[in-house]
């Protein structure tokens, strides 16, 4: 490990050791009401963001890293200041598909992130670890505390946008970022298959209890389009994303096909180059509104 890196892992490690003294101190004292608003971590005193967005799938594999890296491009191409917080901790795919290797460095504004050369700036454990390949065993509460460190130990700087890359499900790291950070609002991605709806409406359902706002959702996988006559080839079977979408009140923000040629982008570290544009239209629209919103 670099010395740079070792300073930045060793500062984290003792704040985490700070941290859970401060908690047992906390737990010893009288009870005290804990409202949701106590919960939240400060910024980091370098960093100014205007809306944080979560992007969570209820199951594993549907393209969520994907959908988040897309996202951000679309917004950086538009002008954006953006960032990716990636807070797949045990299986971090953000900077493979922005070909970023270096190691996050720290100094006295905290850990500095890591930023693509189109200026998407980027943090994820990965960029901690000299080793990629090496894997995180780690237990969730110190996963869920690394992850308020990639907040509130990170100087961002100015972001419009920091998008958060969940792992899936509903465990530890969501239910860390829903209460430690100011979530504007979740995407959720998902894909046609059935039993993926009903992972959706876990996801909506946790958001809907932490008070968190749902954009709205994106299916990825949607179709693949034959290369010989374009028509749409469904091979997870009829979307089902209309009926749950307007069940549950929420806008369906996107359809993604299964794009071979983004895939290989993706693999080759040069997510800017995937065009997906048009597709996202209806949800840069609603993140643009946010942008509005919170100016
Ligand atoms: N629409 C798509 N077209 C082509 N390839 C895609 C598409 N969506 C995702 N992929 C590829 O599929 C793989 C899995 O996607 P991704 O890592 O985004 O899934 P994930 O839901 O984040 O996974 P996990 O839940 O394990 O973190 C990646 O190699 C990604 O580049």
């Amino acid at each position: 490990m670099s010395k740079e890196n070792f300073e930045a892992f060793s500062r984290t490690k003792r704040n985490m050791e700070k941290q859970g003294k401060e908690w047992k101190q906390e737990s010893e004292k009288k009870p005290q009401q804990t409202t949701a608003e106590s919960l939240k971590e400060p910024m980091n005193a370098f960093s100014n963001i205007k809306n944080v967005i979560g992007v969570v799938s209820g199951k594993g594999g549907v393209g969520k890293s994907f959908v988040t890296s897309s996202l951000a491009v679309q917004m950086a191409k538009k002008g954006y200041k953006v960032g990716i917080l990636d807070a797949d901790i045990t299986g971090p795919s953000i900077p493979k598909m922005f070909g970023i290797k270096e190691q996050v460095v720290g100094d006295h504004r905290g850990m500095l992130p890591i930023e693509t050369k189109e200026g998407i700036k980027v943090i994820s454990i990965n960029l901690l670890m000299e080793n990629e390949e090496a894997p995180v065993i780690w237990r969730g509460p110190v996963i869920a505390g690394v992850v308020k460190q990639f907040w509130n130990e990170t100087c961002w700087g100015d972001l419009d946008y920091l998008f958060v890359d969940m792992p899936p499900g509903t465990g530890d790291v969501p239910l860390t970022v829903f209460q430690s950070l100011p979530v504007e609002g979740i995407v959720i991605v998902t894909s046609p298959q059935e039993l993926v709806q009903m992972i959706v409406k876990k996801a909506y359902n946790m958001a809907n209890m932490m008070k968190i706002k749902v954009l709205g959702v994106v299916e990825n996988f949607s179709y693949l389009l034959c290369p010989d006559c374009g028509k749409q080839i469904k091979l997870f079977g009829e979307s089902h994303i209309d009926d749950v979408a307007s069940e549950l009140n929420i806008e369906v923000l996107g359809k993604l096909p299964l794009n071979p040629e983004a895939a290989q982008i993706a693999d080759e570290g040069r997510f800017f180059e995937i065009e997906n544009e048009e597709l996202l239209s209806r949800a840069i629209e609603v993140l643009e509104s946010k942008e509005k919103i919170n100016s």
